[in-house]
């Protein structure tokens, strides 16, 4: 509540406070932020610089036809907070939006301040136009999944699967009985759990008053298998199409040496519309990944040299699954102070020397910068939400 009341005030002045302990000055951050002029070594561009100055949410809050935001980079680098307000943002904005987190260690809670476990879309309070969020949870799944499947095969598969709104992908599994192949979840099993949900998202009519749809992705390596897996979902259903070609044509060559008739081939048949009706869905999954109109990939950083290095992997490894990259956005950057206290200015040196691997990494300059300030609060609950938003996404 105390929270609340601060962040409303804040919102209502644009100002926020940053004291600087050794030398008890107190610094006021503005937003837009203050861009005082300081003293080399330590200036900074400004707590909120773009490398374009038409980076402008204006271009992301246009038009009705919906679009996905994923955001993803290191762990602990902000991509929850950003994700979060920016679908504020949408909402505040007329967007009907849902946001949606696939990181197993989920902290959207903790981000909203509300309770949104429970793998449901949970609505968030205290935003103009209807947000909600949900929070995926592959870890419990993948217990659920172990133990019912032992008890009852296939269908405790099918049944958590139903229950976790995946029906339609379920009754395509349990036709292959692909079911028999997941007695040990595999690994991406989380990943596709993410990936089925997009598909709901994409196809379900209920969804489709939803104009916005962001996500929180997983640190790197997550989100990077999340990517590829239509690719290698494709070529296991590829492969699987042939074995089933190969047993097809072997049992009816039995079958005709003995004189039976092919029964076997109807079902085989069946089998194989099935399989490439699950292959074109996947096709179109990666479709939406990588077009451009629909779909932004936004990396999250901070101004550390472990940071940057792993963004600029990402961003390659994005490049590389054709997945849209357009903004970076350098979390945390210290604001502009006037005069500094020893571990601020040592803390500083260290920043400009992450932002200067940034400028000279041909890929990531080639981004949109969004330097969002480092506050001096926790970022929590809608109110601090919006204030984050209207800060960084403008
Ligand atoms: N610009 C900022 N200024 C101050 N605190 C911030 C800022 N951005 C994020 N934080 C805080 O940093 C912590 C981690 O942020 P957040 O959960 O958004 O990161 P994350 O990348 O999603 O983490 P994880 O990888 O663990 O999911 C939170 O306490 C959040 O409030």
């Amino acid at each position: 509540m105390a929270m609340a009341a601060l962040f409303n005030r804040a919102s209502k002045t644009q100002t926020f406070n940053l004291l600087c302990r050794s030398n008890r000055i107190l610094t006021s951050i503005s937003s837009p932020i203050q861009t005082k002029p300081l003293k080399a070594p330590f200036q900074v561009r400004s707590a909120v610089t773009r490398a374009d100055d038409v980076v402008a949410f204006d271009e992301m809050v246009a038009g009705i036809q919906r679009k996905y935001y994923m955001l993803g980079g290191k762990g602990g680098v902000g991509k929850t907070s950003c994700a979060a307000s920016l679908a504020v943002k949408f909402a505040n904005h007329g967007h009907p939006t849902i946001v949606v987190s696939t990181d197993p260690a989920h902290s959207l809670s903790d981000s909203f301040a509300q309770d949104l476990t429970g793998g449901a879309l949970v609505p968030v309070e205290g935003v103009d136009s209807p947000l909600f969020a949900l929070e995926i949870s592959p870890e419990k799944a993948r217990e659920e999944f172990r133990s019912k499947n032992q008890k009852s095969g296939d269908s405790g598969v099918k049944n958590l699967m139903d229950g976790m709104g995946l029906g339609t992908l379920s009754n395509q599994l349990e036709e292959l009985k692909l079911g028999e192949l997941l007695d040990t979840p595999p690994p991406g099993l989380d990943e596709a759990i993410a990936i089925s949900k997009v598909m709901e998202f994409v196809e379900t009519q209920e969804y489709t008053t939803f104009t916005r749809i962001v996500f929180d992705t997983a640190p790197t390596g997550h989100t990077l298998r999340l990517l590829s897996l239509p690719d290698f979902l494709d070529s296991s259903i590829g492969k699987m199409m042939k074995l089933k070609r190969k047993l097809a044509s072997a049992s009816s060559a039995l079958k005709s040496l003995f004189g039976k008739k092919e029964a076997g081939q109807d079902i085989s048949e069946k089998l194989e519309d099935k399989l490439g009706e699950l292959r074109e869905k996947m096709a179109r999954v990666r479709h939406l990944f990588q077009d451009s109109d629909t779909t932004e990939f936004i990396i999250v950083t901070i101004p550390t040299v472990m940071a940057v290095n792993e963004s600029s992997r990402l961003h390659a490894s994005l490049r590389k699954e054709s997945v849209p990259v357009r903004r970076l956005i350098v979390n945390q950057v210290l604001p502009p102070s006037t005069s500094d206290c020893k571990f601020c200015a040592m803390k500083r040196k260290d920043q400009m020397r992450a932002l200067d691997i940034i400028q000279n990494d041909p890929a990531l300059s080639s981004l949109r910068s969004i330097q969002a300030p480092l506050f001096d609060v926790e970022i929590r609950g809608v109110p601090a939400l919006k204030f984050m938003g209207d800060v960084v996404w403008r």
